[in-house]
């Protein structure tokens, strides 16, 4: 292609790739409710910003890459900001941090502020995926509230934000005459599934994300109703500031906006709000260089899961003002500051069905399945829908386009269709009335959520299903007994019960599918090793509802045999640590069912000698892994944290390598955050490691 038909190519697809942008940026800041995931919206930008980079002369003011946000909306005053409310670069990547903080560093050298070998000294913080506000404070008092809008000009929701309870409406303390406080207000996770439940019960409109509940509850023109709605806020920066009181008032005359500052540092700043009772998140540090930056990322990622309102990344911030000044701006971003995007958790894609699960217990469950789609580090093909009526209230129906959510290591969840692109012939899901697998009725009790298939251990799915769970590591942990067999195992009549396993022999097994002659062997030895079974693994083995590893050991430890937990009545159960009614009466009707004693007694015939527990049978729960600890931890000292790694059977190293399980961080975590980034090791911190251990968690709150 010659230059000028690539660059007539290049013309065209700019043109069609500023309008879709455009219509996403108007459906997402000023209608609140986006078609794409932010991924989605994210990559769109990334080609157009490819694009604008390989043809500079084609860059104009009007494109989205020029500009921040959306116009407002004209039912709201209009406000005029004094100082522009601007977006922030996005990193993605480590790399993107280092050429982030070569920049910085070069410029910062070039002007004399940064010694040869000095670090740059950044603030790290959230970014929250809220939306952007600016409080402005006359001598002290909450004037005037505004949107970001196109970043000039933002809505004026002074009303609203005076119904959030964390914006002070009077600063304590010394106050200058102005002060345009910039801060993201947002909402809980939580909150937002309880507005969500809500919205639904009353059959109004739900939200996809926390983002947009926030922003849609911000931008109410009925501030009664935003009063309804449990918003947060953080400040974060500032827009204007002028007359200060006391001495510093003036001293530099009007030579620059940040002499006019009572701090010359971003962390100086916000600790000032805080003394002025904004609340401003405690997560913020300040660090030295692109691998503190990084161990953060790292730290925080870990965390992310588990804090209660959703980060899309973290934020580096220059901290020094006077090097803020003069790395200065690009058009919609400043230069001295970037966001550091986490990996997305979020993504649409199609439903293209939903099936049902027939479970261990004849439990029914909806499960969609989805045209794959890579969200959250892995590729989703399925997400469980749990029940009947969860598929109702999320008000997904075949053919939807749906948003998808994987939050760490959480499975992966269907949040919701988005209905705007709902197709008309979109098929609402029927509970089957009969079993796909036995064709036993279908029945769901009047007060329970599940719906079950009735046909028990006729129903060839329930008995796969019991087979797996006794094949199980915490169970008779028989390695080499996977689906695959167990399904051929018994659509060929072959095992009809867990006895049956042990009749089984390797020239048997051998004539299955993918099994070798090898495979047959390991899984007949396997089965020798499982005729000694732990008393309280085989008890959890036979699947007994309610009955779960812990309480068949407790179970086991109290009766010391089998005969004694199949004759045991009532209250000898109940005599049992931590067993109730619920558990006992599960256990009584179990071994009320003849089917189900025959299956024991078989279990003894095939040789399957249960041992009597001693006491603390299992292995430690971090036996074989190496843990590194850094920084301080909130309550254990470094000497009680090794203490109980050690007595859990890990060890303890000094140094972060490829053999290390975990890296434990606390507060001003060093070189080893970083280290861990690099090789992918993952980090905890002390809550981490309880849960790790079993632990129960320390005081003190999250964010
Ligand atoms: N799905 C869609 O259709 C759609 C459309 C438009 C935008 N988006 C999303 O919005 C992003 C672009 O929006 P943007 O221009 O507002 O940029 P941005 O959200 O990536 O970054 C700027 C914003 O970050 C926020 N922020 C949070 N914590 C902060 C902190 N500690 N310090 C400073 N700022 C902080 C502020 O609100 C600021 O305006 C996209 O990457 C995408 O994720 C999605
Ligand atoms: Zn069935």
């Amino acid at each position: 292609m010659n230059a000028r038909a690539s660059e007539q190519s290049a013309q065209a697809e700019l043109q069609a790739l500023r309008r879709e942008i455009e219509g996403h940026n108007h459906r997402y800041y000023v209608l609140d409710a986006p078609l794409v995931s932010d991924a989605e919206y994210d990559r769109l930008m990334a080609r157009l910003l490819e694009i604008e980079q390989a043809h500079p002369d084609l860059v104009v003011p009007e494109s989205p890459s020029q500009r921040v946000g959306g116009a407002p909306l004209a039912a709201f005053a209009s406000v005029r900001h004094a100082v522009p409310m601007l977006s922030l670069g996005n990193a993605f990547d480590a790399e993107d941090v280092r050429a982030f903080d070569k920049r910085v560093s070069d410029t910062l050298r070039e002007a004399g502020l940064l010694g040869l070998d000095e670090p740059v000294r950044y603030v790290a913080e959230f970014k929250f995926d809220g939306l952007a506000i600016s409080l402005r404070y006359e001598r002290g008092r909450l004037v005037q509230a505004a949107t970001r809008g196109d970043g000039r000009s933002g809505e004026d929701v002074t009303a609203n934000i005076r119904t959030l309870r964390s914006v002070p409406l009077v600063l304590s303390g010394d106050s200058p005459e102005v002060l345009e406080v910039r801060g993201e207000v947002l909402i809980n996770r939580a909150d937002f599934e309880r507005l969500n439940e809500a919205q639904r019960s009353r059959g109004e409109k739900v939200f996809v994300n926390p983002r947009n509940a926030a922003a849609g509850s911000l931008r109410q023109l009925d501030p009664r109703i935003t009063a309804t709605r449990p918003l947060r806020f953080y400040a974060y920066g500032w827009g204007e500031v002028r007359g200060l009181p006391g001495a510093q008032a003036g001293l530099f005359g009007d030579e620059s906006a940040r002499a006019a500052l009572p701090r010359d540092t971003h962390a100086g700043m916000l600790d000032w709000f805080e003394s002025l009772g904004l609340p401003v998140n405690a997560a913020r540090r300040v660090l030295r260089g692109a691998d503190a930056l990084l161990g953060f990322y790292t730290e925080v990622g870990a965390r992310r899961p588990q804090l209660p309102f959703d980060i899309d990344g973290v934020v580096y911030k220059v901290d020094a003002l006077r090097a803020q000044e003069v790395l200065g701006y690009v058009a919609r971003a400043p230069r001295f500051a970037i966001a550091h995007k986490f990996p997305a958790q979020e993504e649409t894609t199609q439903l293209f069905g939903i099936e049902v699960q027939v479970g261990r217990t004849g439990a029914i469950t909806p499960v969609a399945r989805l045209k794959p789609v890579f969200v959250g580090g892995v590729t989703v093909t399925n997400a469980t829908l749990h029940n009947e009526d969860e598929v109702r209230r999320k008000d997904v129906r075949i053919g939807d386009t749906v948003v998808v959510r994987r939050a760490g290591d959480v499975i992966p969840e269907v949040v919701g269709p988005v209905l705007e692109l709902r197709p008309a012939d979109a098929v609402p899901f029927v509970m089957p009335t009969l079993c796909p697998v036995c064709g036993s009725a279908i029945e769901r009790p009047e007060d329970e959520a599940i719906a079950r298939c009735t046909g028990g251990l006729f129903c060839a799915a329930q008995r796969k299903q019991t087979l797996l769970h006794a094949a199980g590591r915490k169970a008779l942990d028989i390695e080499g007994l996977g689906e695959k067999l167990v399904d051929q195992l018994v659509d060929s009549g072959r095992i009809k019960t867990l006895a049956d396993l042990f009749s089984l022999t390797a020239e048997e097994l051998a004539q299955y599918e993918r099994m070798g002659t090898k495979s047959a062997q390991n899984l007949v030895q396997a089965l020798e090793q499982a005729r000694r079974p732990a008393l309280g693994r085989l008890l959890y083995a036979l699947g007994i509802r309610h009955v779960g590893e812990t309480t068949a050991r407790d179970v086991a430890l109290h009766f010391g045999s089998m005969e004694a937990i199949m004759d045991a009545g009532e209250d000898g159960l109940l005599a049992v640590h931590d067993v109730g009614p619920v558990v006992a009466h599960s256990i009584l009707r179990f071994f009320a069912e003849p089917h189900n004693r025959d299956v024991v007694h078989a279990l003894a015939a095939a040789g399957v000698q249960p041992q009597a527990p001693q006491r603390r049978v299992g292995s430690l729960p971090l036996s074989g892994k190496t843990l590194v600890l850094t920084g301080t931890l909130p309550h254990w000292t470094r000497d009680e944290a090794t203490r109980r790694i050690l007595a859990a059977g890990g060890k303890v190293s000094g140094s972060v390598s490829k053999k290390t399980a975990y890296l434990v961080a606390g507060e001003e975590a060093g070189s080893k955050l970083a280290k861990a980034a690099e090789l992918g090791v993952a980090v905890l911190d002390e809550n981490g490691l309880r849960a790790l251990l079993g632990v129960p968690q320390g005081g003190g709150s999250e964010a």
